[in-house]
Protein backbone atom coordinates (compact mmCIF):
# COMPACT_ATOMS: atom_id res chain seq x y z
CA UNK A 1 0.00 0.00 0.00
CA UNK A 2 0.94 3.29 -0.54
CA UNK A 3 1.35 5.45 2.17
CA UNK A 4 -0.31 9.12 1.42
CA UNK A 5 0.07 12.33 3.41
CA UNK A 6 -2.24 15.05 2.96
CA UNK A 7 -0.73 18.57 4.14
CA UNK A 8 -3.83 20.68 4.27
CA UNK A 9 -6.50 18.27 5.09
CA UNK A 10 -9.21 20.22 6.52
CA UNK A 11 -9.71 22.37 3.50
CA UNK A 12 -12.09 21.46 0.55
CA UNK A 13 -9.23 19.87 -1.47
CA UNK A 14 -7.66 18.43 1.68
CA UNK A 15 -10.90 16.49 2.49
CA UNK A 16 -11.75 15.71 -1.53
CA UNK A 17 -8.41 14.00 -1.39
CA UNK A 18 -9.23 12.24 1.76
CA UNK A 19 -12.20 11.20 0.49
CA UNK A 20 -10.89 9.50 -2.24
CA UNK A 21 -7.72 8.58 -0.90
CA UNK A 22 -10.04 6.46 1.89
CA UNK A 23 -11.40 4.65 -0.78
CA UNK A 24 -8.17 3.82 -3.24
CA UNK A 25 -7.78 -0.14 -2.98
CA UNK A 26 -3.81 0.83 -3.31
CA UNK A 27 -3.03 3.54 -1.54
CA UNK A 28 -3.54 4.56 2.45
CA UNK A 29 -4.52 7.64 3.91
CA UNK A 30 -1.17 7.57 6.43
CA UNK A 31 -1.10 11.00 7.58
CA UNK A 32 -3.40 14.23 7.67
CA UNK A 33 -1.67 17.86 8.69
CA UNK A 34 -3.97 20.89 10.05
CA UNK A 35 -2.40 24.07 11.77
CA UNK A 36 -6.19 25.17 13.14
CA UNK A 37 -7.51 21.54 13.83
CA UNK A 38 -4.15 19.52 15.73
CA UNK A 39 -5.61 16.99 17.36
CA UNK A 40 -8.72 16.52 16.01
CA UNK A 41 -10.59 14.12 14.22
CA UNK A 42 -11.24 14.91 10.27
CA UNK A 43 -14.28 13.43 10.89
CA UNK A 44 -15.01 16.34 13.13
CA UNK A 45 -14.26 18.95 10.89
CA UNK A 46 -16.42 16.89 8.16
CA UNK A 47 -19.18 14.38 9.73
CA UNK A 48 -19.88 12.41 6.61
CA UNK A 49 -16.35 10.78 7.14
CA UNK A 50 -17.43 9.81 10.63
CA UNK A 51 -16.35 5.95 10.82
CA UNK A 52 -14.75 5.87 7.54
CA UNK A 53 -12.05 7.97 7.85
CA UNK A 54 -11.38 8.98 11.56
CA UNK A 55 -7.62 10.01 10.89
CA UNK A 56 -6.47 12.71 13.51
CA UNK A 57 -4.90 15.90 11.90
CA UNK A 58 -1.42 16.19 12.87
CA UNK A 59 1.42 18.59 12.07
CA UNK A 60 3.27 19.12 8.74
CA UNK A 61 6.23 17.34 9.55
CA UNK A 62 4.25 13.94 10.59
CA UNK A 63 2.43 14.02 7.57
CA UNK A 64 5.93 14.35 5.47
CA UNK A 65 7.78 11.86 8.09
CA UNK A 66 5.31 9.13 7.68
CA UNK A 67 4.32 9.02 3.90
CA UNK A 68 5.25 7.66 0.62
CA UNK A 69 3.69 10.71 -1.15
CA UNK A 70 2.68 14.34 0.23
CA UNK A 71 -0.29 16.23 -1.28
CA UNK A 72 -0.11 19.24 -0.06
CA UNK A 73 -3.16 21.60 -0.37
CA UNK A 74 -2.29 24.29 0.84
CA UNK A 75 -3.36 28.30 -0.13
CA UNK A 76 -0.39 29.23 -2.85
CA UNK A 77 2.75 30.28 -1.69
CA UNK A 78 3.61 27.47 0.86
CA UNK A 79 4.21 24.76 -0.96
CA UNK A 80 7.64 25.28 -1.79
CA UNK A 81 9.66 24.66 1.07
CA UNK A 82 7.74 21.45 1.82
CA UNK A 83 8.37 20.11 -1.36
CA UNK A 84 11.72 20.90 -1.06
CA UNK A 85 11.49 18.84 2.25
CA UNK A 86 10.06 16.09 0.74
CA UNK A 87 12.40 16.21 -2.35
CA UNK A 88 15.32 16.01 0.37
CA UNK A 89 13.73 12.73 2.20
CA UNK A 90 13.20 11.10 -1.19
CA UNK A 91 9.13 12.03 -1.44
CA UNK A 92 7.23 12.23 -4.00
CA UNK A 93 5.19 15.74 -3.91
CA UNK A 94 2.16 16.48 -4.64
CA UNK A 95 1.04 20.39 -4.99
CA UNK A 96 -2.56 21.44 -5.48
CA UNK A 97 -1.52 24.48 -5.20
CA UNK A 98 0.55 26.93 -7.86
CA UNK A 99 3.64 27.20 -6.76
CA UNK A 100 5.01 25.01 -9.49
CA UNK A 101 2.41 25.65 -12.29
CA UNK A 102 4.24 28.37 -13.81
CA UNK A 103 7.20 27.59 -15.53
CA UNK A 104 8.53 31.18 -15.89
CA UNK A 105 9.31 32.94 -13.20
CA UNK A 106 8.29 36.22 -13.97
CA UNK A 107 4.91 34.75 -14.65
CA UNK A 108 4.56 33.67 -10.97
CA UNK A 109 5.85 36.94 -10.22
CA UNK A 110 3.37 38.96 -11.58
CA UNK A 111 0.51 36.66 -10.71
CA UNK A 112 1.35 35.58 -7.62
CA UNK A 113 3.44 38.06 -6.51
CA UNK A 114 6.20 35.18 -5.24
CA UNK A 115 9.77 34.19 -6.44
CA UNK A 116 11.42 30.68 -7.26
CA UNK A 117 12.65 29.68 -4.23
CA UNK A 118 14.91 26.78 -5.25
CA UNK A 119 14.76 27.17 -9.15
CA UNK A 120 16.58 23.50 -9.19
CA UNK A 121 13.34 22.11 -8.08
CA UNK A 122 10.80 23.53 -10.43
CA UNK A 123 13.61 22.01 -13.45
CA UNK A 124 12.30 18.87 -12.30
CA UNK A 125 8.06 19.31 -11.76
CA UNK A 126 5.81 17.90 -14.11
CA UNK A 127 3.03 19.72 -14.93
CA UNK A 128 -0.12 17.15 -13.82
CA UNK A 129 -2.36 17.05 -16.62
CA UNK A 130 -1.88 13.53 -17.99
CA UNK A 131 -4.13 13.20 -21.05
CA UNK A 132 -1.94 15.80 -22.81
CA UNK A 133 1.67 15.43 -20.74
CA UNK A 134 1.78 12.32 -19.14
CA UNK A 135 5.23 11.44 -20.43
CA UNK A 136 6.83 13.94 -18.67
CA UNK A 137 4.87 13.13 -15.62
CA UNK A 138 6.23 9.54 -15.19
CA UNK A 139 9.10 9.18 -13.23
CA UNK A 140 9.19 12.82 -11.65
CA UNK A 141 9.20 13.34 -7.70
CA UNK A 142 7.26 16.63 -7.89
CA UNK A 143 3.74 17.02 -9.47
CA UNK A 144 2.31 20.39 -10.30
CA UNK A 145 -1.62 19.53 -9.74
CA UNK A 146 -3.34 21.93 -12.79
CA UNK A 147 -6.19 24.64 -11.35
CA UNK A 148 -10.07 23.92 -12.30
CA UNK A 149 -10.12 26.12 -15.12
CA UNK A 150 -6.96 25.21 -16.56
CA UNK A 151 -7.80 21.63 -16.52
CA UNK A 152 -11.16 22.24 -18.40
CA UNK A 153 -9.72 24.75 -21.37
CA UNK A 154 -7.17 23.19 -22.54
CA UNK A 155 -8.44 19.90 -22.65
CA UNK A 156 -11.65 21.43 -24.61
CA UNK A 157 -9.00 23.29 -27.21
CA UNK A 158 -6.11 21.06 -27.65
CA UNK A 159 -7.36 18.67 -30.43
CA UNK A 160 -8.04 21.09 -32.62
CA UNK A 161 -4.97 23.61 -31.88
CA UNK A 162 -2.41 21.09 -32.02
CA UNK A 163 -4.08 19.98 -35.09
CA UNK A 164 -3.86 23.75 -36.57
CA UNK A 165 -7.95 23.68 -37.31
CA UNK A 166 -8.21 26.68 -35.56
CA UNK A 167 -6.95 30.08 -35.26
CA UNK A 168 -4.70 30.88 -32.33
CA UNK A 169 -5.60 34.19 -31.27
CA UNK A 170 -8.47 35.38 -30.35
CA UNK A 171 -9.34 32.27 -28.26
CA UNK A 172 -12.85 33.09 -26.02
CA UNK A 173 -12.76 30.42 -22.86
CA UNK A 174 -16.37 31.89 -20.86
CA UNK A 175 -15.98 29.45 -17.89
CA UNK A 176 -18.57 29.01 -14.72
CA UNK A 177 -17.69 27.32 -11.60
CA UNK A 178 -19.39 26.12 -8.69
CA UNK A 179 -18.11 27.77 -4.84
CA UNK A 180 -16.34 25.11 -3.93
CA UNK A 181 -13.93 26.44 -5.78
CA UNK A 182 -13.14 29.37 -3.41
CA UNK A 183 -12.29 26.95 -0.97
CA UNK A 184 -13.62 26.56 2.40
CA UNK A 185 -13.03 30.41 3.71
CA UNK A 186 -16.12 33.04 3.85
CA UNK A 187 -16.06 36.18 1.72
CA UNK A 188 -19.04 37.92 1.07
CA UNK A 189 -19.18 36.88 -2.64
CA UNK A 190 -19.19 33.20 -1.73
CA UNK A 191 -22.12 34.49 0.90
CA UNK A 192 -25.29 32.27 0.58
CA UNK A 193 -27.48 35.51 0.08
CA UNK A 194 -24.84 36.84 -2.26
CA UNK A 195 -24.29 33.71 -4.45
CA UNK A 196 -27.83 31.84 -4.05
CA UNK A 197 -30.07 33.03 -7.63
CA UNK A 198 -27.33 34.98 -9.44
CA UNK A 199 -24.28 34.58 -11.67
CA UNK A 200 -21.89 36.72 -12.02
CA UNK A 201 -18.70 37.01 -14.31
CA UNK A 202 -15.41 38.25 -11.57
CA UNK A 203 -11.78 38.59 -12.64
CA UNK A 204 -12.22 39.46 -16.09
CA UNK A 205 -9.54 39.61 -18.48
CA UNK A 206 -7.46 39.11 -14.76
CA UNK A 207 -7.65 35.83 -13.30
CA UNK A 208 -4.22 33.85 -12.41
CA UNK A 209 -5.16 31.02 -14.81
CA UNK A 210 -4.93 33.11 -17.93
CA UNK A 211 -1.13 32.07 -17.96
CA UNK A 212 -1.42 28.90 -16.85
CA UNK A 213 -3.94 27.60 -19.82
CA UNK A 214 -2.23 29.64 -22.33
CA UNK A 215 1.28 28.09 -21.03
CA UNK A 216 -0.19 24.64 -21.93
CA UNK A 217 -1.95 25.39 -24.86
CA UNK A 218 1.82 27.20 -26.43
CA UNK A 219 3.27 24.07 -25.30
CA UNK A 220 0.64 21.85 -27.35
CA UNK A 221 0.46 24.14 -30.33
CA UNK A 222 4.05 25.40 -30.54
CA UNK A 223 2.13 28.70 -31.03
CA UNK A 224 1.93 32.13 -29.52
CA UNK A 225 -1.52 31.18 -28.25
CA UNK A 226 -3.73 34.23 -26.36
CA UNK A 227 -7.02 33.51 -24.59
CA UNK A 228 -9.56 36.06 -23.22
CA UNK A 229 -10.63 33.75 -20.02
CA UNK A 230 -13.83 35.25 -18.10
CA UNK A 231 -14.50 33.22 -15.15
CA UNK A 232 -18.20 33.23 -13.62
CA UNK A 233 -19.36 32.00 -10.32
CA UNK A 234 -22.58 29.72 -10.31
CA UNK A 235 -24.75 29.31 -7.27
CA UNK A 236 -23.61 25.19 -7.35
CA UNK A 237 -21.05 23.22 -5.19
CA UNK A 238 -19.23 21.99 -7.99
CA UNK A 239 -18.73 21.84 -11.79
CA UNK A 240 -16.53 23.67 -13.83
CA UNK A 241 -18.29 24.27 -17.47
CA UNK A 242 -15.55 25.49 -20.06
CA UNK A 243 -17.17 27.22 -23.16
CA UNK A 244 -14.17 27.92 -25.37
CA UNK A 245 -14.97 29.83 -29.19
CA UNK A 246 -12.58 29.50 -31.65
CA UNK A 247 -12.82 30.61 -35.23
CA UNK A 248 -11.89 27.76 -37.75
CA UNK A 249 -9.40 28.35 -40.66
CA UNK A 250 -10.38 28.52 -43.75
CA UNK A 251 -11.14 25.26 -45.39
CA UNK A 252 -11.58 23.14 -41.73
CA UNK A 253 -14.19 21.46 -41.61
CA UNK A 254 -16.49 20.09 -38.65
CA UNK A 255 -15.47 16.35 -39.58
CA UNK A 256 -12.11 16.33 -39.73
CA UNK A 257 -12.21 18.55 -36.37
CA UNK A 258 -14.10 15.85 -34.65
CA UNK A 259 -11.66 13.19 -36.14
CA UNK A 260 -8.94 14.89 -34.34
CA UNK A 261 -10.53 14.57 -31.41
CA UNK A 262 -11.42 11.16 -31.44
CA UNK A 263 -8.14 10.22 -32.52
CA UNK A 264 -6.20 12.26 -29.77
CA UNK A 265 -8.69 11.19 -27.19
CA UNK A 266 -9.06 7.70 -28.02
CA UNK A 267 -8.14 4.94 -25.43
CA UNK A 268 -7.97 8.38 -22.48
CA UNK A 269 -10.46 6.71 -20.37
CA UNK A 270 -11.58 9.85 -18.12
CA UNK A 271 -12.25 11.81 -21.56
CA UNK A 272 -15.73 11.71 -22.78
CA UNK A 273 -16.42 13.00 -26.21
CA UNK A 274 -19.41 13.22 -26.53
CA UNK A 275 -22.08 12.78 -29.50
CA UNK A 276 -23.09 15.13 -31.63
CA UNK A 277 -25.86 17.10 -30.52
CA UNK A 278 -25.11 16.45 -26.95
CA UNK A 279 -23.73 19.70 -25.15
CA UNK A 280 -21.60 18.85 -21.68
CA UNK A 281 -22.87 19.18 -18.52
CA UNK A 282 -21.56 19.83 -15.09
CA UNK A 283 -24.30 17.32 -13.85
CA UNK A 284 -23.27 14.20 -15.75
CA UNK A 285 -19.18 14.85 -14.50
CA UNK A 286 -20.07 15.26 -10.65
CA UNK A 287 -18.11 13.77 -8.16
CA UNK A 288 -16.19 12.03 -11.01
CA UNK A 289 -12.76 12.27 -12.36
CA UNK A 290 -14.37 12.80 -15.80
CA UNK A 291 -13.99 15.44 -18.00
CA UNK A 292 -16.72 15.27 -20.74
CA UNK A 293 -16.46 17.74 -24.02
CA UNK A 294 -18.62 18.10 -26.82
CA UNK A 295 -18.34 20.15 -30.01
CA UNK A 296 -20.76 22.39 -31.88
CA UNK A 297 -19.98 24.59 -34.81
CA UNK A 298 -21.31 27.85 -35.87
CA UNK A 299 -21.00 27.70 -40.16
CA UNK A 300 -22.32 31.37 -40.15
CA UNK A 301 -19.88 32.57 -38.31
CA UNK A 302 -16.93 29.51 -38.55
CA UNK A 303 -16.70 29.21 -35.29
CA UNK A 304 -15.74 26.08 -33.47
CA UNK A 305 -17.59 25.98 -29.83
CA UNK A 306 -16.14 23.16 -27.56
CA UNK A 307 -17.64 22.85 -23.85
CA UNK A 308 -15.59 20.79 -21.49
CA UNK A 309 -17.56 19.89 -18.22
CA UNK A 310 -15.50 18.96 -14.85
CA UNK A 311 -16.23 18.85 -11.18
CA UNK A 312 -13.40 21.34 -9.99
CA UNK A 313 -12.87 18.97 -6.57
CA UNK A 314 -12.26 15.99 -8.64
CA UNK A 315 -10.72 16.39 -12.09
CA UNK A 316 -9.85 19.66 -11.26
CA UNK A 317 -8.18 19.03 -8.01
CA UNK A 318 -8.22 16.02 -5.94
CA UNK A 319 -9.46 13.16 -8.59
CA UNK A 320 -6.54 14.48 -10.61
CA UNK A 321 -4.30 14.35 -8.01
CA UNK A 322 -4.51 10.84 -7.47
CA UNK A 323 -4.43 10.02 -11.27
CA UNK A 324 -1.16 11.72 -10.61
CA UNK A 325 -0.18 9.45 -7.84
CA UNK A 326 -1.32 6.34 -9.91
CA UNK A 327 1.34 7.44 -12.57
CA UNK A 328 3.91 8.29 -10.43
CA UNK A 329 3.91 4.61 -8.65
CA UNK A 330 3.31 2.70 -11.71
CA UNK A 331 -0.44 1.75 -11.12
CA UNK A 332 -3.18 2.25 -13.93
CA UNK A 333 -4.21 5.40 -13.77
CA UNK A 334 -7.93 4.78 -12.98
CA UNK A 335 -7.40 2.97 -9.91
CA UNK A 336 -9.47 4.44 -6.89
CA UNK A 337 -11.10 6.87 -9.86
CA UNK A 338 -13.90 5.01 -11.68
CA UNK A 339 -16.77 6.25 -9.91
CA UNK A 340 -19.43 7.97 -11.96
CA UNK A 341 -21.66 10.49 -11.09
CA UNK A 342 -25.24 10.19 -9.77
CA UNK A 343 -27.92 10.30 -13.23
CA UNK A 344 -29.69 13.39 -10.90
N1 LIG B 1 -11.14 24.13 -4.24
C1 LIG B 1 -10.82 23.83 -5.48
O1 LIG B 1 -11.69 23.59 -6.36
C2 LIG B 1 -9.40 23.76 -5.90
C3 LIG B 1 -8.36 24.12 -5.06
N2 LIG B 1 -7.07 24.01 -5.51
C4 LIG B 1 -5.95 24.41 -4.68
O2 LIG B 1 -5.83 23.63 -3.51
C5 LIG B 1 -5.28 24.43 -2.47
C6 LIG B 1 -6.23 24.38 -1.29
O3 LIG B 1 -7.47 24.95 -1.69
P1 LIG B 1 -8.80 24.78 -0.88
O4 LIG B 1 -8.86 23.46 -0.23
O5 LIG B 1 -9.89 25.17 -1.79
O6 LIG B 1 -8.62 25.92 0.25
P2 LIG B 1 -9.19 25.96 1.73
O7 LIG B 1 -9.13 27.37 2.13
O8 LIG B 1 -10.48 25.25 1.79
O9 LIG B 1 -8.11 25.12 2.56
C7 LIG B 1 -6.83 25.59 2.82
C8 LIG B 1 -6.09 24.60 3.71
O10 LIG B 1 -4.79 25.13 3.99
C9 LIG B 1 -4.56 25.18 5.39
N3 LIG B 1 -3.83 26.40 5.70
C10 LIG B 1 -4.25 27.68 5.55
N4 LIG B 1 -3.27 28.54 5.89
C11 LIG B 1 -2.22 27.79 6.27
C12 LIG B 1 -0.91 28.10 6.71
N5 LIG B 1 -0.50 29.36 6.85
N6 LIG B 1 -0.06 27.08 6.99
C13 LIG B 1 -0.47 25.79 6.87
N7 LIG B 1 -1.71 25.44 6.46
C14 LIG B 1 -2.57 26.44 6.16
C15 LIG B 1 -5.93 25.16 6.04
O11 LIG B 1 -5.78 24.37 7.18
P3 LIG B 1 -5.84 24.62 8.71
O12 LIG B 1 -6.39 25.97 8.99
O13 LIG B 1 -6.65 23.49 9.26
O14 LIG B 1 -4.44 24.48 9.08
C16 LIG B 1 -6.75 24.33 5.03
O15 LIG B 1 -6.61 22.95 5.32
C17 LIG B 1 -5.11 25.84 -3.02
O16 LIG B 1 -3.80 26.04 -3.42
C18 LIG B 1 -6.05 25.84 -4.19
O17 LIG B 1 -5.65 26.72 -5.17
C19 LIG B 1 -6.81 23.53 -6.75
C20 LIG B 1 -7.79 23.19 -7.61
C21 LIG B 1 -9.18 23.32 -7.26
C1 LIG C 1 -14.80 29.83 -7.38
C2 LIG C 1 -13.35 30.20 -7.28
O1 LIG C 1 -13.02 31.18 -6.62
N1 LIG C 1 -12.47 29.42 -7.91
C3 LIG C 1 -11.06 29.65 -7.86
C4 LIG C 1 -10.33 28.60 -8.67
C5 LIG C 1 -9.85 27.46 -7.83
C6 LIG C 1 -8.80 26.64 -8.57
O2 LIG C 1 -8.96 25.64 -9.13
O3 LIG C 1 -7.68 27.12 -8.73
P1 LIG C 1 -6.38 27.28 -7.92
O4 LIG C 1 -5.87 25.97 -7.54
O5 LIG C 1 -5.49 27.97 -8.84
O6 LIG C 1 -6.76 28.10 -6.72
C7 LIG C 1 -10.71 31.02 -8.45
O7 LIG C 1 -11.33 31.46 -9.39
O8 LIG C 1 -9.71 31.57 -8.00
Amino acid sequence: MIKAGIVGATGYAGAELARLLSQHPQAELAAASSVSFTGQRLSEIYPAYYQLCDIVCGTQEEAVEKSDVVFAALPHGLSQELAAECFEQGKAFIDLGADFRLKNEEDYQKWYNGTFAHPELHGQAAYGLPELFRDEIRGKKIVANPGCFTTAVPLALAPALAGGFIEYKGIVADCKTGVTGAGRGLTQNTHFAELNESCSAYKVASHRHNPEMEQSLRRISGKDVTVTFVPHLLPVNRGILATCYARLKDGATPDEVRAAYEKKYAGEYFIRLLPEGKAADIRNVRLSNFCDISLHFDPHDSMLIAISAIDNMVKGAAGQAVQNMNLLFGLDEKTGLTAISPAF
